[in-house]
């Protein structure tokens, strides 16, 4: 189990956020691809020394050097884009060795059986665009160098039946893994998709849209911590319908969902980008108010008051209007998320108590 855990954080060195999988997948299989290329480079360059062929290891063990360097890019975290780089000289490494290989016939002509390594390699690192178009070129250039009359291109010679079994299997092959390769990119940008909506669910409020207590809390801590560093105004503001239980019970349920969902858009159109807003109950919104005093949330508590007692809503032939009551409370030094909240809470039931559609600072 000790040894897994440290193999596993050995290949994730590089990996800059773990919660991207995408490139986390690319990073630790460039981390393994260039170990394993870089062992099976050198074991064979080794071999090619032992059976004589002096030409043919030195390109291997260059090819290794090469696997190896590629690996401690990312080790050492060289570059700006450590996997971009990596993936790139991996890329072109395979390329020209599988080329070399096909030129020379490698050891008793088994060196072209290694191109079956390209297209997995060439479309995970390049992705499926650049991967297939990389393949695509690659694809042209070894035909050319199969089937040009002239055997300037071939140090070795291959049946005409060999050559072109080759080439179509290639081919095949290539396509499998691009197939392949869309499918994989496609189920990812799903699982993506289902996860963003997932998170968004898990913030906000079905109703009406608005940010959920869970939402706010991770705004609150970082605005929190924000105005601590930095020593800013920010101002918290506590609102809640007036009487919604008579208005649940004069004009039903259902007019009750629609007026906490109207009453949110209102205040939303209300706000400034940089504020936020949260369903923080059943009928009680919550405002974050970054760079603002009490003073400035005053005067913005009473434009909402306003607003709110000056619309009108339907309810079959009857109109009728609601208030709200708020509390506001500038967030000091001294104070946690918890004490803030509470204080700006504490603030509206001096509101309500002391006659409703009204706000208290
Ligand atoms: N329609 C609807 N009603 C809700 C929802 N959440 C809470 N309520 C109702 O809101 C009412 C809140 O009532 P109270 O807490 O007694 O307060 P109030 O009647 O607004 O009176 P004050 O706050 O004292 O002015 C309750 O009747 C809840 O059932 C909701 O999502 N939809």
């Amino acid at each position: 189990m000790k040894f897994i855990n440290k193999l596993t954080t050995y290949f994730y060195k590089g990996v800059p956020d773990k919660d991207d999988l995408e490139s986390t997948q690319r990073i630790v299989v460039a981390n393994i691809f260039s170990i394993l290329g870089g062992v099976i480079t050198l074991l064979m360059g080794v071999t090619a020394l032992l059976n004589h062929k002096p030409v043919l290891a030195t390109v291997l063990l260059i090819q290794s050097c090469i696997y190896f360097y590629a690996h401690l890019i990312f080790r050492n975290n060289w570059f700006s884009v450590p996997y971009k780089y990596s993936a790139n000289l991996l890329s072109i490494s395979l390329i020209t060795l599988m080329v070399y290989l096909i030129y020379t016939g490698g050891v008793n002509g088994t060196g072209p059986l290694w191109i079956y390594l390209v297209p997995p390699v060439i479309l995970f690192f390049g992705g499926l665009y650049k991967g297939s178009r990389n393949l695509l070129l690659f694809i042209l250039f070894i035909s050319f160098q199969l089937f040009y009359p002239d055997p300037i291109l071939l140090a070795t010679e291959y049946s005409y039946e060999f050559k072109s079994r080759l080439l179509y299997s290639f081919i095949s092959v290539s396509l499998l893994f691009a197939v392949y390769e869309a499918a994989r990119q496609s189920s990812y940008k799903s699982v993506i998709k289902i996860s963003k909506q997932f998170e968004r669910q898990a913030m906000h409020d079905v109703l009406s849209g608005l940010l959920n207590r869970r939402g706010m809390m991770q705004n609150l801590e970082l605005e929190y911590a924000r105005s601590k560093r930095s020593q800013l105004n920010t101002s918290l503001v506590m609102c809640d319908i007036d009487y919604f239980k008579k208005v649940n019970d004069l004009y039903g349920h259902e007019k009750g969902d629609e007026i906490i969902k109207k009453v949110g858009q209102i205040f939303t159109g209300e706000l400034r980008k940089q504020d936020s807003i949260a369903r923080w109950g059943g009928e009680e919104y919550l405002f974050l108010l970054p760079t603002t005093t009490s003073a400035q949330a005053e005067i913005l508590a009473e434009k909402l008051r306003q607003k709110i007692q000056n619309t009108t809503f339907q309810s079959k032939d009857r109109q009728f209007n609601i208030t709200v009551s708020m509390g506001i409370h500038q967030f000091s030094p001294f104070d946690s998320i918890d004490d803030a909240v509470n204080s700006a809470d504490a603030k509206l039931y001096q509101a309500k108590s002391e006659g409703r559609n009204r706000w208290i600072s």
